[in-house]
């Protein structure tokens, strides 16, 4: 039995009536969520959605303004978030701005072991070049290595920040819509990567963020709808992704096709309503 306000050790990550606020606009909540091992999780929504914000609470990046945000048995506000961001990958739109077109793809996944961006330090361990190998491998982005970051492709680009968020071997990671701005080749291949990922029993807990149906991974376990910072629904991913919450998370008519284990939304034209 889990008291009241102590996280429970068994969840990766466990919102209680978390809220957002930033002046008189609440971005997000009151939400409660959960998120344990093993699990895949989507969480869709429209621009402005509060997906953003809600996934900067999961990477320990702010304090919600109100309710309980446990992560991996720790509650942010009574732990040091420097310890607990180690245990947590993050690959987002923020992160890519920051790294320097001139790093190394190499050095940008090896320095995630020292949570820094940039190479700081001459020499790392044979052992931590060695897990950066088989990161970028993981992603299919092995033969990148020795490029810089500035000279490549935005797919590129993302799967290398895949492999840096992978680094520390994090219990839980959070993937910010790391599908935007991919041709559909681009897409295609990222979202097999993912589903691989999603099938390894040894990787973590995995958190994605997307605006688009079409970009959730086979394998994908649950999914969150949110809307004006509210959860439309959630839970397992077959009774989420209906084209009813869909369409109210949209606010539009949205029919929903699913095709091997892939879903295909659009909206409804005037004759189907
Ligand atoms: N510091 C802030 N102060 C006020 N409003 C903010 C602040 N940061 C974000 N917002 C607003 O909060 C809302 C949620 O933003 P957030 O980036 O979390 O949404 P999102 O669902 O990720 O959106 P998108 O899909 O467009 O990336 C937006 O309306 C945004 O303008």
């Amino acid at each position: 039995m889990v008291a009241v306000g102590e996280p429970n050790p068994d969840l990766l990550l466990e919102f209680d009536d978390v809220l957002l606020r930033r002046g008189r606009n609440t971005l997000v909540g009151p939400v409660d969520w959960r998120v344990a091992p093993g699990e895949r999780w989507v969480v869709l929504g429209p621009n402005g959605a509060g997906k953003t914000s809600l996934l900067r609470i999961a990477a320990a990046e702010l304090h919600p303004t109100a309710g309980e945000a446990h992560l991996l048995g720790e509650t942010l506000g009574h732990t040091d978030v420097s310890e607990l961001r180690p245990r947590i990958g993050l690959s987002s739109a923020a992160l890519a701005l920051r790294v320097p077109g001139e790093e190394s793809v190499a050095d940008l996944v090896v320095s995630a072991a020292y949570a820094v961006l940039g190479r700081w330090r001459e020499d790392y361990d044979e052992i931590d070049h060695e897990r950066a190998r088989e990161m970028l491998d993981a992603v299919g982005a092995g033969h990148l290595a020795d490029r810089t970051y500035g000279t490549l492709s935005e797919g590129e680009r993302k799967r290398v920040l895949i492999a840096r968020s992978l680094m520390t071997d994090p219990e839980l990671l959070l993937l910010d819509e790391p599908a935007a701005g991919l041709d559909l080749g681009g897409r295609e291949d990222l979202v097999a990567r993912l589903a691989e990922l999603a099938a390894d029993d040894a990787a973590p807990g995995i958190v994605l963020i997307t605006h688009h149906v079409e970009e959730i991974p086979p394998g994908f376990t649950h999914a969150l709808l949110l809307r004006e910072g509210r959860a439309v629904a959630q839970g397992p991913l077959e009774q989420a992704i209906t084209a009813e919450n869909l369409s109210e998370a949209f606010h539009q008519p949205i029919s929903l096709t699913v095709e091997h284990g892939r879903f295909f939304a659009r909206r409804k034209s005037s004759h189907q309503r």
